[in-house]
């Protein structure tokens, strides 16, 4: 199902375990700022709206989605249940794009294979930045949310 046709804002708070015993690490890239930021936002107000205290939840920047990686494992070492990683990638005239996409995409997957607390992929990898704006806060809702929601929910998990 594409992303138009579901609303990444959507979630049903009785079928979300309470996260007032979880600590969040949220590392956030600072390419494309604006849509980071409301990702950011998305994942905070819904972490705290699923009873999240504000004390828990840590936030480093790094400069691009590429350095996602080194950030999320460096963040995996400090006391967090579970680690959101947020980057926006949108098409520019090269192939970089696709080299950046795929690179974030291995890194954070070898993360979660080898490592040990759960990494959730909340990075857009768009065509344009009006793809990303509907995605961070626009008419198809926030991804922020829909990892925010996956966090709590894998931080739970086995
Ligand atoms: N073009 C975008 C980038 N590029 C930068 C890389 O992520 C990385 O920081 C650089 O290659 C140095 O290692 N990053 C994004 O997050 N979004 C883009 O659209
Ligand atoms: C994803 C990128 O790195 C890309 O936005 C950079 O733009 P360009 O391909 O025009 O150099």
């Amino acid at each position: 199902m594409a992303t138009a046709n579901h609303n990444l804002s959507n979630y049903d708070k009785t079928t979300i375990p309470n996260a007032a015993s979880l600590r969040f690490g949220i590392v956030v890239s600072e390419w494309n700022e604006t849509i980071t930021e409301g990702l950011f936002k998305g994942a905070k107000s819904t972490l705290i709206d699923c009873g999240a205290k504000e004390d828990n939840i840590i936030r480093w920047n790094v400069p691009g989605s590429f350095e996602l990686i080194y950030g999320s494992k460096k963040m995996m070492e400090q006391d967090v249940d579970v680690v959101i990683a947020i980057g926006c990638v949108i098409q520019g005239e090269t192939k970089h794009f696709d080299f950046v996409c795929d690179g974030v995409t291995q890194g954070i997957k070898e993360l979660n294979l080898q490592g040990t607390k759960p990494v959730i992929f909340c990075v857009l990898t768009d065509n344009t930045r009006e793809q990303s704006l509907a995605r961070s806060g626009g008419e198809h809702g926030n991804k922020g949310v829909e990892a925010a929601i996956t966090a709590i929910k894998m931080a739970f998990l086995g």
